[in-house]
Parts: structure tokens; C-alpha cells; sequence
């Protein structure tokens, strides 16, 4: 018998994610004012913009761990997101003293559930990392760091999953694998993903926002499906992708630097 996989379709129904009024002030100076934006359940939404525009920001205010005067998350029918929201930071932040199994199943054990190993051997597999489960995070490459963050991120199997540059430091070869493997893993679920590579966004989401400006404002949403280039995984070289590719280039040059 085929063993499960370790990514089941999640049994809830995905939320969309729904920001209402966001306020967020850094030093002063409001970084978000008032900012509303819905992103649709059950796809997934990339989010590109020059370095220090606030993407980050916007993922960490979404996941509850941004210090906002303002706003309201929720699912779109008004109903908050509290534990359906699975969160990867821009750093692995592995917990030194466990090893990468013990990390991958923290979630787990800190809600004082048993933890499923069996399920995370078979994700930190399929994330390239099986005979390194004994290993602690400092025995660990850059890349290997942030693909055992991916894992952890995969084991919590919420219906909802932001992302911050997941695949930024790992090899070319490596990314595409793990980027076939999260378009697997998300189908059906509600994902932001933050990117620094348009590219990346075209291949993988389904929606394309530039963020842009001081507050922050959102470009209209690039559907790539509805521009002819198909469903996600687009192939980085389709000759569809390539006029979208200069498109979004151009919102990312013609777009506000950040001071
Ligand atoms: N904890 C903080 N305290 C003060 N300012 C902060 C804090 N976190 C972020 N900022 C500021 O908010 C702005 C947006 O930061 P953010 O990390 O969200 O940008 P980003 O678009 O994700 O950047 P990058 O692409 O470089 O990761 C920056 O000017 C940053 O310096």
C-alpha cells in the first residue's frame, strides 16, 4: 500500500485573508494607514516590492506579531484567523538547542499534542533533509536551515500559509524543487507569499501584487491565468511568462523607492 502523503488536503475549508484598516507606525512614521486589502481563499497571492517598502511587515501584522494601532484581520465573512494561520519568517528562527526533527515537531509539543514523527521524517524528505534529523540547526547550512524552516512550516498543515522569501537561500536547482513541492503542498490553501523575485511570483501564484509607496499602497492584482500563461507551476522559460516578467520588472522600476 502507498504510504499517505504527508501533505493532506486540509479538511477546513481555506479562509481568504481579509486586512481592514491597517495602521502601523515605526518611529512616527506610519508605514500602513488604514490599509484594506483582500486576498481570495484557496490561492495563492505573491507579493513583490523594493526592499523596505514593508511586504514583511504586512505578513507579520497579518500573523498577529506586528505592533499595529489599527486593524482587523479576518477571513472575509468576519470571522478572525486564530490558529488556521501557519507563519515562515525571513529567517529560519530553528531553536539552537533542539535538533531538526525536534524543531520541525515544535508546533506539536507545544500545544502538548503528540507529535506525528513519522510525518515529519517524510516532509524533511521530501524537503531534502532526511538523514539530517539528528543534526542541531549549527551543523546546518544556510539553505538546510531554510528548507527545515519550510518543514515546520508544512507540518502545521494550517489552511492558510504566509511565507516570507521562502526559498532565498537556497541553490537554483534546489529552489525549483522546493517551489514544485509548495505549489503540492498549498493546492487549496490560502497563501501570501513575499518575494524579491518576479520570476518566482510567476511561477508560483496565482496572484501578483507590487507594493509600493510610504503608507503602503497595493498595485492592482496581476492574474497571470487570466493573461493567457496558465496555471501555477508556470515554467520560468513559457513564452507567455516572459511579457508578464518585463511587465512586473517595469511596476518594480517605475515603483516608489522607499527612502
Ligand atoms: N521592528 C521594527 N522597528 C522599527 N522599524 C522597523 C521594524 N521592522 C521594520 N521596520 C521598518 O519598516 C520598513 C519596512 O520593513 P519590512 O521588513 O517590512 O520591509 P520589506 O519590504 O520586507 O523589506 P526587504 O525586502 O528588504 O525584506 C523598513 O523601513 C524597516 O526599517
Amino acid at each position: 500500500m502507498p504510504s499517505p502523503s504527508p501533505f493532506p488536503t486540509s479538511p477546513e475549508r481555506a479562509p481568504a485573508i481579509a486586512v481592514a484598516g491597517l495602521t502601523l507606525l515605526y518611529g512616527g512614521t506610519p508605514l500602513y494607514d488604514g490599509f484594506s486589502a483582500e486576498f481570495p481563499a484557496g490561492r495563492t497571492t505573491a507579493l513583490l516590492g523594493r526592499s523596505g517598502v514593508g511586504k514583511s511587515t504586512l505578513l507579520k501584522a497579518i500573523a498577529g506579531l506586528a505592533p499595529a494601532q489599527a486593524g482587523r484581520v479576518t477571513d472575509g465573512g468576519g470571522a478572525d484567523l486564530t490558529g488556521r494561520v501557519a507563519y515562515m519568517d525571513q529567517k529560519p528562527l530553528l531553536m539552537p538547542w533542539l535538533s531538526v526533527l525536534e524543531n520541525v515537531t515544535l508546533g506539536a509539543r507545544l500545544r502538548g499534542e503528540r507529535a506525528d514523527t513519522a510525518r515529519a521524517r517524510a516532509i524533511l524528505a521530501e524537503v531534502g533533509l532526511a538523514g539530517r534529523e539528528r543534526d542541531r540547526p549549527a551543523a546546518l547550512s544556510g539553505g538546510m536551515r531554510q528548507r527545515a524552516a519550510l518543514a515546520r512550516t508544512l507540518m502545521e498543515d494550517k489552511s492558510a500559509v504566509l511565507m516570507d522569501e521562502p526559498f532565498s537561500a537556497v541553490d537554483a536547482i534546489t529552489r525549483l524543487e522546493l517551489q514544485a513541492l509548495a505549489v503540492r503542498m498549498l493546492a487549496g490553501r490560502t497563501c501570501l507569499l513575499v518575494t524579491h523575485d518576479p520570476l518566482e511570483a510567476l511561477v508560483l501564484a496565482d496572484r501578483i501584487h507590487v507594493l509600493e509607496g510610504a503608507p503602503v499602497r497595493l498595485s492592482p492584482a496581476l492574474e497571470p491565468d487570466a493573461e493567457g500563461a496558465g496555471a501555477p507551476p508556470r515554467a520560468p522559460a513559457d513564452a507567455a511568462v516572459r511579457p508578464l516578467l518585463d511587465r512586473l520588472i517595469g511596476s518594480l522600476r517605475g515603483a516608489e523607492t522607499v527612502p
